[in-house]
């Protein structure tokens, strides 16, 4: 094994992200492949990466207090450390505050020799004013007050506490800082759920069933999972459990026609596939080139052969399918503030602005996917936010301007915990403990 410094590497991580604009995932994920690193050693670097990202307004709003340099001309590289080293003495109680500090300097002398005393001495004195720094709700504006505490933008705050009351949002920003566990769904082209426990537990990994979809596993111990050999077999596919209703909600049948028109990296596509026995066949689109050797490399992998992948823009319509799909599945590129605990970037990277330009483009591309529907047939649209204007919003102007389709009631393709009096679903994060997930599904009547 390498021996690594898991706070250099964590602090590499922070600064590939903030000055290329990478995704969490992506950048932790290349920081790390190809490396021997020590299980225990991934998962400090891990933490400590989704922690600095979570709380980066609080950690900022502590830094602002005590630093005598300006935020903007403290170097990146210093003011990512400063955020990681207070993280440890804030959220990391078996860390000593003093290792902390040490080990931070230690950096600093590396990356930067004369930020060495302002890191030293901003971190020392935060020790020494702790509490006077804590924040007082009562003298605060509850949006201030809540952006704050749990590192949230303002206008987002602002937003949710309009949309969905103070008790709901503080519920929801907690919730996108918890942690989740990695879901799994079993691969059942080529093994069964009882038999994938005995085998990722027999690699000492900690498993539990899922709470709502008959595939889905819990893995509370997981790193570098693709490396295990059940993975490359193809047993399981890495997927939130609120992602995979969506195929159930879809409910091929082997030997439908399917059209997934926005398939990348391929979870829900290579899902209905399994649930097809895969029989049948399956369009599946992206826009993007480089994604859909994402969808390629994963059917393979999971043994599915009758998706028929195509680089293509959803919202230019093609002629030779038009009324020909048993099934379309319009998985919508959106903002993605349901999944804010995994990806806990979106919530800086995003403004209200955007929301409207992908409103505009949900509905274009799910103009077209009913145009690929046959009599009788199903379109299904879904999306990771919980931003009413991309769900209900989208769903009821589809059905305002298609007169062809109507609404299904999708609560027999549920299980009995998420079923409502709703004929959609709507899913968040502090709730149902899954990601934030908008489904709903339409027949095509005439
Ligand atoms: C929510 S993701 C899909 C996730 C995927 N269904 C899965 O379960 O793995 C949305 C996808 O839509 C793609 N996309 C964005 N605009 C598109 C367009 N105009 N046509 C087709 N795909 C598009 C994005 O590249 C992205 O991969």
């Amino acid at each position: 094994m390498e021996t690594v410094n898991a706070r250099r590497i964590a602090l590499d991580v922070l600064v590939d992200i903030e000055k290329n604009n990478a995704f969490s995932n992506i950048a932790l994920q290349r920081a790390m492949k190809n490396r021997e690193i020590e299980d225990r050693d991934r998962r400090f670097v891990t933490e400590l990466v989704y922690g600095v990202i979570e709380n980066k307004i609080y950690l900022d709003y502590i830094i602002n207090r005590l630093s005598k340099v300006k935020h903007s001309k403290i170097k990146v590289e210093v003011l990512n450390l400063l955020r990681m080293a207070l993280y440890q003495i804030i959220f990391l109680d078996r860390i000593p505050s003093a290792a902390a500090v040490n080990e931070s300097v230690k950096i600093v002398k590396k990356i930067e020799f004369g930020a060495a005393g302002y890191v030293n001495g901003l971190l020392r004195n935060f020790l020494r004013r702790r509490e006077e720094l804590k924040l007082d709700r009562q003298n605060m504006d509850v949006s201030e007050y809540l952006s704050i505490r749990y590192s949230h933008p303002k206008w987002l705050v602002e937003k949710w506490l309009k949309d969905f009351g103070e008790d709901f949002t503080e519920g929801l920003l907690g919730g996108n800082n918890e942690r989740p566990s990695l879901t799994v769904r079993v691969n059942t082209l080529r093994t069964n759920k009882r038999d994938l426990i005995k085998i990722l537990s027999a690699q000492g990994l900690e498993i539990t069933e899922g709470k709502y979809s008959p595939e889905a596993l819990y893995i509370s111990n997981a790193t570098n999972i693709e490396k295990l050999k059940a993975f490359q077999e193809g047993l399981f596919q890495i997927q939130d459990e609120s992602s995979m209703l969506v195929a159930h909600v879809v409910n091929p049948e082997p030997g439908d026609f399917v059209m997934d028109l926005c398939a990348a990296p391929g979870g829900k596509t290579t899902h209905m596939a399994q649930l097809m026995k895969n029989q049948g066949r399956i369009i599946a689109w992206d826009i993007y080139d480089h994604k859909i050797k994402l969808i390629r490399d994963t059917a393979r992998r999971l043994g599915i052969s009758i998706i028929d992948t195509q680089c293509n823009d959803a919202r230019e319509l093609k002629q030779e399918y038009l009324g020909k799909a048993d099934r379309v599945l319009v998985d919508a590129p959106c903002s993605g503030l349901g999944i804010i605990r995994k990806k806990p970037e979106i919530k800086y990277n995003k403004n209200l602005e955007d929301i409207s330009k992908i409103v505009s483009i949900q509905v274009d591309i799910l103009k077209n996917g009913a145009r690929y529907v046959k009599k009788s047939g199903f379109l299904v649209y879904s999306t990771c936010t919980i931003e009413k204007k991309e769900n209900i919003g989208v769903m009821e102007q589809f059905l305002k301007e298609n007169e062809d389709f109507e609404l299904v009631n999708i609560n027999e393709n549920l299980p009995a915990a998420l079923r409502s009096d709703s004929k959609h679903l709507q899913l968040y994060p502090h709730i149902h403990g899954i990601d934030g997930f908008f489904i709903c599904k339409f027949r095509r009547v005439r």
